[in-house]
């Protein structure tokens, strides 16, 4: 089909866009480190004459708006526009198993699978949206790099501003061994409420110290797991943080005391622990009152489109 009267022509078989939950920050990496996670989200869209159709199935079903507002489709919506207009219609279908507002990147999940569902959907349009002008987008969208980074990219990114403004992520390989254990909260936190919690400034030797525990976790978790539990320190935003999520700072401290390399996950509430394969099952077998534990290995792949023959 092509989208009468409008720039953009569009293909005509639908796209599945597959998306990997991911943990920012891991500590001291505030806005700029991810990590991608294997629990994924699908979204399946097709043009269609006119309309706007939107199912949502698993995580958020009961809330998510199935209309405009949804952040699939303002994300779609968005990606359309900078390919040359939109199409007469849409049918959408998302799967979510990424819980919502609880660290685990269910927002960047959102917009990326809806600003990548968009450019598969246009003709030609990876070649005028392509993956950096994505990450921009998705960036914008989310306000942040760090999770649309590992998102798209999977595996650990660092994402920063160049030297011009443009955002930038770097994709490094996960040393093999590091797993996920996530203590998912049982109550949500909305990222735009807590980062309200964070100051203007911070002091410059804490600033300074986490130059150090940053640069140390790169090589943690890329080929020294053994110095995870220093390497995962944060004076940047946690500490501001624990006193909107006390269960969530008495965690990483129960945690951290027993020598376990705990973080806030993204925003929070969730809990991330990073530990090795060997020690992982049993990190994941404590019980916490609020918490459910997950174990999850590190998403290799990141985003994935398939498109599929009606
Ligand atoms: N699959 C989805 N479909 C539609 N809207 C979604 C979807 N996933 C997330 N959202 C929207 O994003 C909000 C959650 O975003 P928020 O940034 O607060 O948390 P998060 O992304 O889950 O956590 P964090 O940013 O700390 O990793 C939801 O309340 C919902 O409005
Ligand atoms: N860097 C962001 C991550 C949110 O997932 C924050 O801490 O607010």
């Amino acid at each position: 089909m092509t989208g009468a009267g409008l720039a953009a022509p569009f293909r005509q078989g639908p796209v599945r866009v597959r998306v990997p939950a991911t943990s920012a920050n891991l500590g001291p990496g505030f806005d700029s480190f991810g990590l991608a996670l294997a629990l994924h989200n699908e979204v399946t869209v097709r043009v269609t004459d006119h309309g706007l159709h939107v199912e949502v199935t698993g995580e958020g079903s009961a809330e998510v708006p199935r209309d405009e507002r949804n952040l699939v489709i303002r994300s779609m919506r968005a990606a359309f526009e900078r390919l040359g207009g939109q199409p007469p219609g849409l049918e959408v279908r998302c799967t979510n198993r990424i819980p919502h507002g609880r660290g685990l990147g269910s927002s960047a999940a959102a917009i990326v699978a809806g600003v990548v569902a968009a450019r598969e959907l246009v003709i030609g349009g990876t070649g005028e949206l392509p993956d950096d002008a994505v990450l921009e987008l998705a960036a914008r969208l989310e306000g942040h790099p760090d999770n649309v980074a590992a998102c798209l990219l999977g595996g650990l990114t660092v994402a920063w501003r160049d030297t011009f403004g443009g955002v930038r992520a770097l994709r490094l390989e996960a040393d093999p061994r590091i797993r996920a254990v996530l203590f998912l909260s049982e109550q949500t936190a909305a990222t735009a409420d807590t980062r309200r919690t964070l100051p203007e400034q911070v002091p410059h030797q804490a600033a300074a110290r986490n130059v150090a525990y940053g640069a140390l976790l790169i090589a943690a978790l890329t080929r020294r797991p053994d110095l995870l539990l220093d390497a995962t320190r944060d004076e940047l935003h946690q500490p501001y943080r624990a006193a909107v999520m006390p269960a969530s700072a008495a965690l990483i401290d129960r945690l951290r005391s027993g020598g376990i390399a705990a973080v806030l996950s993204g925003a929070g509430p969730t809990v991330l622990a990073l530990a090795d394969a060997a020690e992982a099952p049993r990190v994941a077998a404590l019980e916490v009152p609020g918490f459910r534990p997950m174990l999850l290995a590190v998403d290799t792949r990141g985003t994935g489109v398939e498109l599929l023959v009606e």
